[in-house]
């Protein structure tokens, strides 16, 4: 019997407890209201609704109809019909560790590396949960989605031939954990808001990095890595290689190579790097796949990428930043993106796929995506026509010729691949937003490190719409002569703005705005985003002490990494289910089977891939004897009844506007909780550093790493994750900022492929005043900031002016707090000895003082380094 356990599982360790749901509806997240609540909470994001949950009453009946529909469904995963969707439902939401361990199995990848099945389940369970499940895209269904297009792609004839056991496990989990712990916005985002990630990667495939480390972690943690030892270190560098080459910004580089290749017939699949390449334009094909499925499933795709771009842009609206083309609702549309997306990413990538495929599934998605784009072409084309009908009839009916020439060009104006690819922050111009941030004149955001802001690189915005030149003279902080020449230019349409009242951050600054009644507003993208996990490994020598501890050779047990749970683990009950089960599914005979039943696509004829018997020798053994075809005994089987009807899964989607208007209460709802009522202001977040000063020591702030310098660089840092350099860290730096950048200015040089980045000289005063994480920098008293502008600016309130968050002071930041305290050098060292001391009786008293999501080794690690 295979699988009957995991189908089952699930959708017992789903179920919320009575204790969950007390905790759930005290945070806004209970059961009626669907979207209300903090959002991007760890609490909120780990758990998944189910749609299962309402039939927890009947879990009898649950599992019956489920474990059936499940094997079912897995019977049919090597088609491109495939839809994630369905075995997202009919798995109680637990869709990925499902189709990956019976991946695994189907592949015989357990036997032919001796993996305990259930430390495989372990591992694709953490991959799962490391998915932000309130991310209408990048959640685990996309990653079961893009797992199951490489399963496809692995099974082409020009592939398997070819591909060795290493390859494939290195392209399952290569896949599956792909976007792992995404944020749910981009990169671009992420530098712009000067988030951690962004800076620990100086700005280079930040996601794609963070994905990669994230799913060595979840090896480690799960006892996998333990177990393929031997290849361990190819293993992961293949997972790397394949993770970083999804990253959207190299899209052309890769096409290029791979166009050269095919135009000079030089790809040689017997040769490694080619497979290896192979392997990466296979994962980026499988990762924008979804224009290429049947068309309710790519619809489904469309409108929730869609929707987490616009979630994207009502982010940097209210951050009052630059809202990114194709996350502005306001200006662009689904259809006008689909075209875009399919015209200038997707079709340049499959043509050449199908060129080198030439197979009866690449012409397969080749035509559905034809069919895919001429609906959304036409789509356009109605939304176009509507919107001149709306300006006709607003305007009176005198419509030049020319004018309605224009009006028909729109259509060709949809977005570029530029569009997808994030421009860096200083190259960025828009035309009709004008944003003038705190930074740009001079006033640090609360986010950019207190010595990091004279030298970031930053972006100075116009409003088109104002005319130039019309300076206000304001006090400003001393900003560098560097970024005072970059911004210049842009000042003074700033000034412009604030003329005018603009609604923006400075607006507290300008003589228009009584300080009294315009306290500043704090800036803060932590404020949006969820704090990550792995991605507290943000000093570049705890990266670097992480990267030899990931590869080094010498890796002893007490320094191994374990990536951090943090999410809340399985009761007790439900784990001794789940152990149960995969003990059961440890002794699930493999029989063989052919049970293919016909394809219910469009395309049905084309829909079988031809899995040829003819598996060469060399491939693993398990493979070999395998049946091609899903193995499972046949009395699972269901009857097709069984199974969802197609109007009630095509009704999930089906109303549109239903949808949409959903989408937007959840939106209003949650950046309604960005906000307080005024009095409920506690300190947290922003506190005036005086009153921290004099009131207790000097503690790391909540979501800042706990690192410990290393005395020299660490030269195994791959080029990628960006190691910088050196460390002098007794100051007390800002809690979300590495501790090395504290000190250390970048230096932009575009002729260098890396920032540099130099040593400040910091003023001694300044090494001992306990600054606040999100204190502006003026505030310091050394730094001569006017003490009427510092009480304003610490008069700290939320993004709608009012005070700021209660919560934040009540309730600990899952992964953060305040429990570590900076120590000089020789206190520090006193304390690792006796932590070192401690741990062997006592691991829970490290623990408690660690960060909340920073792997125990990583600060045992860092503390043994003295
Ligand atoms: N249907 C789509 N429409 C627009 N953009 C898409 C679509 N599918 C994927 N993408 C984008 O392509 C990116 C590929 O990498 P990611 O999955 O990280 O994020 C993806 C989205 O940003
Ligand atoms: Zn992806």
């Amino acid at each position: 019997m295979i699988f009957t356990a995991p189908s089952e599982v699930p959708t017992l360790q789903r179920v919320f407890s009575k204790e969950d749901w007390v905790l759930l509806d005290a945070m806004g997240c209970g059961p009626t209201p669907a979207c209300s609540g903090k959002f991007l909470t760890m609490h909120k994001r780990r758990r998944k609704r189910l749609a299962t949950r309402s039939l927890v009453q009947d879990i009898a009946i649950l599992d019956d109809i489920h474990h059936g529909q499940v094997q079912k469904i897995l019977d049919r995963c090597g088609k491109w019909g495939f839809n994630a969707f369905t075995l997202e439902t009919v798995a109680g939401g637990r869709s990925l560790p499902v189709l990956c361990v019976h991946l695994f199995h189907w592949y015989g990848l357990l036997d032919y590396f001796h993996l305990d099945v259930v430390r495989v389940w372990k591992l694709f369970t953490l991959i799962e949960e490391g998915y932000h499940s309130t991310n209408p895209y990048h959640n685990s269904i996309h990653a079961t989605d893009v797992t199951q297009a490489m399963h496809c792609f692995l099974q082409e004839e020009r592939i398997r031939r070819y591909i060795t056991p290493l390859e494939i496990m290195a392209s399952l989990i290569g896949a599956v954990a792909h976007d792992l712990d995404h944020p749910g916005v981009n990169q671009h985002f992420l530098i712009s808001t000067s988030n951690h990630l962004a800076i620990l990667y100086q700005n280079k495939s930040v996601l794609e990095n963070h994905h990669w480390r994230s799913a060595v972690g979840c090896l480690l943690e799960s006892g996998v890595a333990e177990q393929v030892q031997s290849c361990r270190i190819e293993l992961e560098q293949q997972i790397r290689d394949l993770i970083l080459a999804t990253d959207i910004n190299r899209q052309n580089e890769f096409l290029t190579r791979f166009k050269k290749h095919l135009d000079e017939g030089t790809l040689d699949l017997r040769q490694a790097e080619h497979r290896q390449f192979i392997m990466q334009i296979a994962l980026k094909c499988a990762d924008i796949s979804n224009p290429t499925r049947p068309w309710d499933i790519s619809r489904k795709w469309s409108l929730k990428v869609c929707d987490e771009f616009f979630r994207q842009g009502e982010f940097e609206r209210k951050l009052n930043l630059p809202v990114t083309s194709i996350c502005d609702q306001q200006s662009t549309s689904v259809a006008k993106i689909q075209v875009g997306f399919f015209k200038n990413v997707v079709n340049p990538l499959f043509a050449e796929w199908h060129r080198f495929m030439k197979s009866p599934l690449s012409t397969h998605m080749m035509d559905i995506l034809d069919d895919n784009r001429k609906k959304w072409e036409a789509q356009e084309k109605a939304e176009l026509a509507e919107e001149t009908q709306t300006e006709l009839s607003d305007a009176e009916p005198e419509v030049s010729d020319e004018e309605e020439e224009q009006a028909s060009t729109k259509t060709s104006g949809t977005h570029s691949i530029q569009e997808y690819i994030p421009t860096p922050p200083r190259e960025i111009r828009r035309q009709s937003l004008a944003v003038p941030t705190l930074e740009s004149l001079g006033v640090r955001r609360h986010s950019v490190p207190v010595n990091m802001e004279q030298s970031l690189p930053r972006t100075i915005y116009r409003r088109e719409s104002l005319p130039t030149g019309r300076g206000i003279p304001f006090g400003r902080s001393p900003i560098s002569p560097q970024t005072e020449s970059r911004a210049s230019s842009g000042l003074r349409e700033e000034d412009e703005l604030l003329r005018y009242g603009s609604q923006s951050d400075v607006s507290s600054s300008s003589p228009l705005h009584s300080t009294e009644d315009q306290p500043e507003r704090p800036l803060s993208a932590e404020n949006l985003l969820p704090e990550p996990s792995i991605a507290s490994m943000t000093s570049s020598t705890a990266v670097g002490r992480l990267t030899s501890v990931l590869h080094g050779n010498n890796v002893v047990p007490s320094k191994c990494l374990t990536r951090q749970q943090t999410f809340p683990p399985p009761q007790p009950y439900m784990r001794m289910r789940y152990m149960s089960a995969t003990a059961e599914m440890s002794t699930c005979p493999e029989t063989a089977h052919e049970g293919d039943s016909p394809s219910n696509s469009s395309h049905g004829s084309r829909e079988n891939i031809s899995h040829s018997n003819n598996i060469p020798q060399y491939m693993i053994p398990a493979i070999a004897v395998l049946s091609p075809n899903n193995s499972r005994p046949p009395d699972l089987l269901l009857p097709e009844s069984t199974l969802p009807a197609p109007s009630a899964q095509k009704s999930s989607h089906g109303n549109n506007k239903r949808e949409t208007e959903a989408v937007e209460k959840e939106k209003t709802c949650k950046i309604a909780k960005l906000s307080e009522p005024a009095g409920q202001r506690y300190e947290k977040e922003n506190v005036d550093p005086r009153r921290l000063a004099a009131t207790s020591l000097p503690k790391r702030r909540g979501s800042a790493p706990v690192s410990l310098p290393l005395s020299k660089p660490d030269e195994k840092i791959p080029p990628a994750g960006g190691g910088l350099l050196m460390s002098d860290t007794q100051s007390l730096r800002r809690g979300s900022v590495p501790i090395e950048i504290a000190h250390y200015h970048f230096v932009a040089d575009d002729s260098l492929d890396q920032p540099l980045i130099t040593p400040v000289e910091q003023p001694k005063s300044f090494l001992q005043y306990p600054r606040r994480g999100s204190a502006p920098t003026d505030l310091p008293p050394i730094f001569g900031g006017g003490g009427e502008r510092r009480e304003q600016l610490t008069r700290h309130t939320s993004l709608n002016g009012k005070a700021g968050r209660r919560k934040k002071q009540l309730r600990r930041r899952s992964s953060g707090g305040p429990e570590t305290v900076l120590l000089p050098e020789s206190h520090s060292e006193i304390l690792s000895r006796f932590l070192l001391q401690r741990r062997p009786e006592n691991p829970e008293a490290l623990l408690v003082r660690r960060r909340g999501s920073l792997p125990i080794e990583v600060l045992t690690v860092g503390h043994s380094v003295f």
